[in-house]
């Protein structure tokens, strides 16, 4: 126990707050600009770089994120039990720093790309340095975060409680400073191009600097070093709990006949061995840690923002006239709406019903904070449901749909067997798609002679029946199936030119052919189409998540490509991203009632030795909403999305309804107070007492009491 000590040293003070809390602050916005910065980008790194499917990608991301909620109880047993916080934070810093930089590392493309064509030739490699650097950045970010907020705790005096409930308020709205900062940053670095040999996306930058954050959040952490309140590690009291908890069970169950008197507490069981202020702290810490049972609920429908909130922003449009918002812009919706909100809430709202004399203690914010979760999915079901009237109808998998184009010269009655007839002009289609529940067709043209041509369709699938202008080779051209990714545009171009063409960013297509799809983004697009010397150019505005089929005549090139017909076969997002705001504000609301609070509540409500402990006991309640998650999305949807959100905000109803029963039995304690009470209840004096327990959880006990019986000197 080398660290500086000081129970509670009279520290410099700004303004009634600890200087020290200013190193402390900037420290989080730095590491959460970081840790946003680099999960802002991770996604799309795992999809685009490394190739893994969006199966692949999401499980892995939503079990790095789980990883670091999980990692907490690491760092808390290193910090209470060994190195203390302000060593634990150091400590755990420096391997943080260092899987940021190893995971930038491992997203330089032209490491391994020895042939030099813009792709890495060795994946595993780069699998593994990011796999690693990850690890590394869980065990960092995960095992420093308990210490960061309880140690900001720490720096306060007895007289500053109101200063310390608006510390963990700016504490938050550091935190999402950082995020909101960094989520709007990283992707705009990650699209530049960067490269040695090949010009790429630049993962590089994006990944580096959240690295260099990381870096400079280290250096101001131990800039303020001479300033902090140290509290020192009180021996291996992880290790002790677990013990006490186990010979309390044991001793009960040795003792379970009635002749024995009963005990106030289950946990008394363990005061023939024990010393009675570790029993009293257990016993605090064992009421909050059962409150806490019903909490991965809410992170459960809160860590939905990023995966299936953003999935539904893909479908919508984003036109904000001023500005276009991407789907996964939406999201920085949170974070501004945090920085708005917890001012809102402390200066006005909370003080405002403290005067109607109501009395909204933490336990009771944090149920009403539940609500508001539950309330943002009724809203994000509300919105699927006007999106659902708006989506295509898609084939069920036993459905097969057909939609015929005509880049013949003349206008052709198509008659598909054995009773779909369709009249289809020159360059036109068939006005929606036709959608069969056999496979087997037959279609036939009323040219002269009649062509008739057999066709096998895909089950589920959707395609079109591209008649060229030489249609005895009409053929059958695959079609998307869903909404674009990331509200982007499907196009491709058919070539009724009647030599290959060239298209900007597109490979040549010999004539009649038509192209695969190519994705755009929304908003003006050009495209110059090139054959030989001859050149025109053909411009387009996208909205968002359609899909377009171009037929190019032969005529392209002599009215400079006016003649370019466009097919819609599937239309753009018509429900605006606007309409998701109220389920961001509804959500944000509760998190501002549940998550501050229960940062706050898990601080005061913790034994002075185990404030990182409950700490990470209530980060832990995110990585298991995490978890939860990933089994739901394991097990597979209700066919309605609506209604998958209906049954997350009833089971939240429900949880909530729990949770305030649990709350209205439990009593708000001042852990101090306890200790101070018991200690007094042992006659001995607070310093005394303390070495006590130093000196009593240094020794073996096990060793000494075979018979596992020992009466404490109470
Ligand atoms: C959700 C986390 C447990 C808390 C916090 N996140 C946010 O504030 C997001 N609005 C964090 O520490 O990252």
């Amino acid at each position: 126990m080398d660290e500086t000590t000081k129970k509670k040293k009279k520290t410099a003070e700004c303004c009634g707050y600890p200087i020290s809390i200013f190193f402390i602050v900037v420290n989080e916005f730095c590491e959460r600009f970081s840790y946003y910065g680099m999960r802002a980008v991770l996604v799309l790194y795992f999809r685009y770089f490394l190739l893994w499917d969006d199966d692949l990608a999401t499980s892995i991301y939503h079990a790095f994120v789980a990883l670091c909620y999980l990692t907490p109880i690491l760092g808390a047993i290193i910090a209470d039990s060994w190195l203390g916080k302000f060593k634990t934070i150091i400590y755990l810093s420096i391997v943080y720093a260092i899987g940021q930089v190893t995971m930038a590392i491992s997203t330089i493309h032209d490491i391994t790309d020895a042939n030099r064509d813009g792709t890495p030739d060795n994946f595993t490699f780069h699998i593994a340095l990011s796999m690693l650097g990850l690890i590394l950045i869980a065990l960092g970010t995960g095992g420093i975060k308990p210490c960061v907020a309880a140690f900001g705790g720490d720096q306060f005096q007895e007289h500053q409680s109101r200063q310390l409930n608006t510390f963990f308020s700016v504490f938050y709205l550091c935190i999402n400073a950082g995020s909101l900062l960094s989520t709007l940053i990283t992707p705009v670095l990650r699209a530049q191009e960067c490269g040695i040999h090949t010009q790429q996306q630049c993962y590089p930058l994006a990944f580096g600097v959240p690295a260099v954050l990381m870096v400079i959040s280290l250096v101001v952490f131990i800039a303020g070093s001479g300033m902090y309140v140290k509290t020192d590690p009180e021996g291996n009291i992880m290790w002790s709990v677990c013990k006490c908890i186990g010979f309390a069970i044991k001793n009960r169950f040795r003792h379970r006949s009635s002749s024995y008197p009963k005990r106030e507490h289950w946990m008394d069981w363990a005061n023939e061995k024990y010393d009675k202020l570790l029993i009293a702290q257990i016993k605090m810490v064992l009421k909050v840690l059962f409150l806490y049972i019903p909490l991965p609920m809410f992170w459960t429908l809160f860590d939905q923002k990023g995966s299936r909130w953003t999935l539904q922003a893909t479908t919508m449009s984003g036109d904000f006239g001023a500005f276009i918002l991407q789907p996964d812009q939406m999201q920085t919706v949170n974070p501004i709406l945090i920085l708005t909100l917890v001012p809102i809430m402390d200066r006005l709202i909370f003080p405002l019903i403290q005067k109607c004399g109501l009395n909204f203690s933490p336990l009771k914010r944090m149920t009403v904070g539940m609500l508001f979760a539950a309330m943002a999915f009724v809203s994000a079901a509300l919105v699927q449901i006007e999106i659902d009237k708006t989506l295509p109808n898609f084939p069920s998998s036993s459905e097969s749909q057909l939609k015929v184009v005509n880049t013949y010269s003349t206008t052709l009655n198509v008659t598909i067997s054995p009773n779909e007839h369709l009249l289809i002009e020159s360059f036109g289609s068939s006005a929606d798609y036709v959608t069969f529940d056999h496979q087997d067709i037959t279609v036939s043209l009323n040219t002269n002679p009649v062509i008739t041509k057999a066709f096998s369709l895909i089950k589920g699938g959707r395609q079109t029946l591209i008649i060229p202008s030489d249609p005895t080779v009409m053929y059958l051209k695959e079609d998307v199936k869903s909404k674009p990714r990331e509200g982007k545009n499907a196009i491709r171009f058919v070539n009724g030119y009647t030599a290959d063409l060239n298209i900007t960013n597109l490979d040549s297509i010999e004539p009649s052919a038509t192209t695969n799809y190519t994705l755009v983004n929304q908003g003006k697009r050009d495209f110059v189409l090139r054959h030989g010397e001859q050149w025109c150019e053909f411009s387009r505005k996208f909205g968002f998540g359609a899909s377009y089929t171009f037929l190019i005549p032969s005529t392209v090139f002599s009215d400079d490509c006016e003649s370019i017909t466009e097919v819609e076969d599937m239309k753009p997002n018509s429900v605006h991203m606007a309409l998701q705001i109220p389920q961001y504000f509804l959500i944000t609301t509760g998190e501002v009632m549940f998550s501050v609070t229960g940062l706050q509540f898990s601080y005061s409500q913790a034994p002075k030795n185990m404030k990182s402990v409950l700490q990470a006991g209530w980060l832990c309640t995110n990585a298991v909403g995490n978890i939860i998650v990933l089994i739901v999305a394991e097990l597979g949807k209700l066919p309605k999305q609506w209604a998958e959100y209906l049954l997350f905000a009833s089971l939240l109803v429900a949880v909530s309804i729990i949770f305030s029963i649990m709350a209205y039995f439990y009593t708000y304690i001042d852990p101090a107070e306890i200790e101070a009470q018991v200690r007094k209840e042992q006659g001995l004096e607070p310093e005394e007492m303390e070495k006590e327990t130093i000196e009593m959880e240094e020794k073996d006990e096990d060793q000494k009491n075979e018979q596992g019986v020992k009466q404490t000197k109470i």
